[in-house]
């Protein structure tokens, strides 16, 4: 039977790139997971053997270290764009380079995290104890192919940011038929581990008059900030609502943001019937509750600009 090649694409992934900035005797640390993958004129390599056109993996790997010292990394984002565009626009082979990226955040080690004994935070310069929360993420895709020319796509995110209201959530008036046997609840838990990817609107680059690349540390911080605010503020009739609170919160307050998508497991909080006990086991008294691991509502949504195009892909979270 013939067969044909379809989409293809290859390079190294998860490269893990630490570096160090030495300030004085203060440090810095940059810790990413950065993934490369090339697509653009490599049939042969596929079809006939011949790897001409191929840029090896090994390579790629080593480019991404010789960028974190040869340009620093300012921000995952601009790494990443840096990275994009050299594999582009120094292989006539390669056309499309998407470079994701997974940032580990550290802080240093402040006096309360060592005990009564510790020297102090002033002094803590080059210690860090890795942070809990979220990871960083961002996709970079420049492409030399399409009509409009060379172009960069930017998504910014974050992945396992554990958010938890303990009242203000309702859940009621829903679809009822023979196979329902969820009850109506008027305060209940709302928890999530949000997954999130957001586009920016800016795709050019900074000479030649291009419109400015956003300061993507600020963005990042900005949009996190909104997500989690809107958690705070929003009384939730469904994790839907709040998802798209959510979103609406960062599309009107972040002007360089025109997508943002969510992915959002319901993490379910039951409360235990405790009634054999002679337990009552209410809300309004504080409640204990059975934390459920799965199976687990999985809500997802894409929040647009008016006007914007749909183009991260639905099962981005995925990765
Ligand atoms: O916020 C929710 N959305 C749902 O669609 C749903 N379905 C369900 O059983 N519980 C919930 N909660």
């Amino acid at each position: 039977m013939p067969t044909i090649l379809g989409q293809n694409q290859y390079g190294k992934a998860e490269n893990r790139v630490v570096k160090i900035t030495r300030d004085g005797d203060t440090h810095h640390i940059k810790d990413l997971n950065v993934s490369v993958a090339l697509s653009g004129d490599l049939d042969d390599v596929h079809l006939t053997g011949s790897n001409a056109n191929c840029l090896p993996t090994d390579t790629t790997k080593n480019t991404c270290f010789a960028f974190a010292k040869e340009h620093g990394i300012e921000s995952a984002e601009a790494y990443g764009i840096a990275l994009a565009r050299h594999f582009v626009d120094s292989q006539p082979s390669i056309h499309r380079a998407r470079i994701r990226i997974e940032e580990y955040s550290w802080e240093r080690i402040a006096g309360s995290d060592a005990g009564s004994n510790f020297i102090g935070a002033d002094e803590v310069k080059h210690s860090f104890v890795r942070k809990g929360q979220e990871t960083r993420l961002a996709q970079i895709t420049y492409s030399a192919e399409g009509a409009e020319g060379a172009k960069f796509e930017v998504l910014s995110g974050l992945k396992d940011l554990t958010v938890m209201n303990t009242t203000n959530s309702e859940f009621w008036g829903f679809i009822k038929d023979k196979y329902t046997t969820l009850q109506e609840d008027y305060d209940r838990i709302l928890a999530t581990s949000l997954s999130t990817w957001w586009r920016h609107s800016w795709t050019g680059e900074t000479e030649e008059g291009g419109a400015r690349p956003p300061q993507w540390n600020k963005s990042y911080e900005q949009a996190k900030k909104h997500i989690l605010q809107a958690f705070v503020e929003t009384y939730s009739l469904s994790l839907q609502q709040t998802l798209f609170q959510m979103g609406s919160r960062v599309i009107n307050n972040r002007s360089e943001i025109d997508e943002i998508r969510f992915s959002a497991p319901n993490k379910h909080h039951f409360r235990q019937d405790l009634s054999a006990f002679g337990l009552e086991n209410e809300a309004k008294d504080g409640a204990v509750y059975w934390a459920a691991d799965r199976p687990y509502g999985l809500i997802e949504a894409t929040i647009l600009r008016d006007g914007a195009e749909q183009r991260i892909p639905v099962d981005m979270t995925n990765l």
